[in-house]
C-alpha cells in the first residue's frame, strides 16, 4: 500500500448504473435525467450490438451529453470506456463540451460490472480526472429471482452494488422474496423502491469520499443500518458474531445458486498498524485478486487513531488510500470494512483480518507472526479457479 495522500486532486465522480437486460435502467435514468442534480452530468451509454437504441430512448436534458460507447463492455471495456472518458475530459478542458461534474455510465445488461469498475480505477491517466463513486444496480422484481438463478453477471451486479433499486413491483408482498434474497446477497447496499419517489441524489450520491468537499458519508457508503437482511428465509445464510475483544464480523453466505459469492463485514475498534493493514490488503489482492470482487472501508490506524484512512479496491486494483483529518460525523471511531469475494472459504477473510488486527484467539497467529511468516495464514487455503 502506498502512503496515503493528504490531499487529492479534484476528480469527477463516476457512477455505474447496471442491472440485467430489461431491468429498467433506461427508464430509471429518464425519470431523473432532467432534474437539477443531473443537469451537469455526462451520461455514457454502453450498448450491445451494432444497432444501439438505448441512447435514443434517453431524453437529453438541455445540452446534456450522451456519449455512446458501443460494443460489449465486458469485452471492450478497457479500450472503449477508457477512450470515451479520456475524450470527454479532453473535450471539456478544451471547451468543446460544457463542463460536467458527474458521469453516469449505463452498462449493457450483460455486463459484469467488475471490469467496468476496474477500467475507471485502473488507468493512471483517468485516475487523475475521475474517481469511482460507486455502483447502482437495478433489479426487476418480476424476473429478478430467475435472472439471479441463471446469470452469474446478474449476481455480480447485485453483489458489488452500493445501492439496489427494485423496479416493476407488483405488490409489497410479492416483492418480499426478492428483497430477502437481495439482502442475503448484499446486506450492505441500500435498497430503494424504484416505483417510489426517487430523488436523483438518493440514487447517485453514494456517500463515497469526496476530495472536493473532504466528506465521507460512512453510513451511506458502507451501509450502516442495512446490515441485516429481512428475516423469514433461510438460504444457507450464516452469520457469525464474535464479541470477544471489541470486534465482530458478519459473514453472509447466499443460497445454493449464489453460494460462491460472500459478503463479509469486518468491524473492530482495535487500531491496526499501517504495516499490518498493508499486508492484509496486499495478501488479499495479490493472492486472491480475481476472487476479490470488491473491498471498501474506513480503518483506524494505530499511529494516529483519530485520523482514519479510507481504502477501496476492485480485484487487485486499489485506489489511492486517503487519510482523513478526523472521523466523519456519525462514524466510528472503529474500523469498518466490507469485503465481497467469490469462491473463498467461509471464515477466510474474517480470520485473516482478525489475525492482522491482533484479535486474540488460541491457535491463530498474530500480526507479528504473520509478518514473519506470511504462509501461516489462518482460515485455510481458498479454492482456486
Ligand atoms: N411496470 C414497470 N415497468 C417498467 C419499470 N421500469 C422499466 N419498465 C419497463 O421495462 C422495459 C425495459 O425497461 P428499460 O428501461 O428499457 O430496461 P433496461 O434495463 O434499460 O434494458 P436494457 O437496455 O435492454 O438492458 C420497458 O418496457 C419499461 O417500460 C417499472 O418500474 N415498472
Amino acid at each position: 500500500m502506498s502512503q496515503p495522500s493528504w490531499t487529492a486532486p479534484r476528480q469527477i465522480p463516476v457512477c455505474i448504473l447496471t442491472g440485467f437486460l430489461g431491468a429498467g435502467k433506461t427508464t430509471l435514468l429518464n425519470r431523473v435525467i432532467r432534474t437539477p442534480f443531473l443537469s451537469d452530468a455526462a451520461v455514457i451509454i454502453n450498448e450491445f450490438g451494432d444497432v444501439g437504441i438505448d441512447h435514443l430512448l434517453v431524453e437529453q436534458s438541455g445540452d446534456g451529453i450522451i456519449e455512446l460507447s458501443d460494443g460489449c463492455l465486458c469485452c471492450t471495456v478497457r479500450g472503449e470506456l477508457v477512450d470515451t472518458l479520456a475524450d470527454l475530459m479532453d473535450r471539456m478542458q478544451t471547451g468543446r463540451v460544457r463542463p460536467f461534474s458527474r458521469v453516469i455510465v449505463e452498462t449493457t445488461g450483460l455486463a459484469d460490472p467488475v471490469p467496468v469498475m476496474q477500467a475507471v480505477m485502473g488507468n493512471p491517466a483517468l485516475a487523475q480526472s475521475y474517481r469511482l463513486e460507486g455502483i447502482v444496480t437495478v433489479v426487476d422484481a418480476v424476473n429478478g429471482m430467475s435472472t439471479l438463478d441463471l446469470h452469474e453477471e446478474a449476481r455480480r451486479q447485485v453483489a458489488v452494488a452500493d445501492r439496489l433499486v427494485l423496479t416493476k413491483m407488483v405488490s409489497g408482498d410479492a416483492s418480499g422474496e426478492i428483497r430477502s434474497r437481495l439482502r442475503i446477497f448484499n446486506p450492505q447496499a441500500e435498497l430503494l423502491d424504484g416505483d417510489g419517489d426517487l430523488a436523483p441524489g438518493s440514487l447517485f450520491d453514494l456517500g463515497a469520499y469526496d476530495p472536493a468537499r473532504k466528506s465521507l458519508d460512512v453510513a451511506r457508503w458502507l451501509g450502516a443500518g442495512h446490515g441485516h437482511h429481512d428475516g423469514g428465509h433461510d438460504h444457507g445464510h450464516h452469520q457469525g458474531h464474535d464479541h470477544a475483544g471489541h470486534s465482530h464480523q458478519h459473514a453472509h453466505e447466499v443460497n445454493r445458486h449464489d453460494a460462491s459469492i460472500r459478503s463479509d463485514s469486518l468491524v473492530t475498534s482495535r487500531p491496526i498498524s499501517q504495516m499490518a493493514l498493508s499486508m492484509f490488503l496486499d495478501l488479499l489482492r495479490s493472492a486472491h485478486g480475481p476472487n476479490l470482487l470488491r473491498m471498501k472501508g474506513i480503518v483506524k490506524l494505530s499511529d494516529d487513531p483519530s485520523r482514519p484512512v479510507v481504502v477501496h479496491c476492485v480485484q487487485s486494483l486499489m485506489a489511492e488510500p486517503v487519510r482523513l483529518a478526523r472521523w466523519p460525523d456519525g462514524a466510528g471511531p472503529e474500523t469498518r470494512l466490507v469485503v465481497i469475494t467469490r469462491d473463498m472459504p467461509a471464515g477466510f477473510v474474517s480470520e485473516l483480518f482478525a489475525a492482522f488486527s491482533d484479535e486474540p484467539d488460541i491457535g491463530r497467529p498474530d500480526s507479528a507472526a504473520l509478518m514473519d511468516n506470511p504462509l501461516a495464514i489462518p482460515g485455510g487455503s481458498p479454492r482456486r479457479r
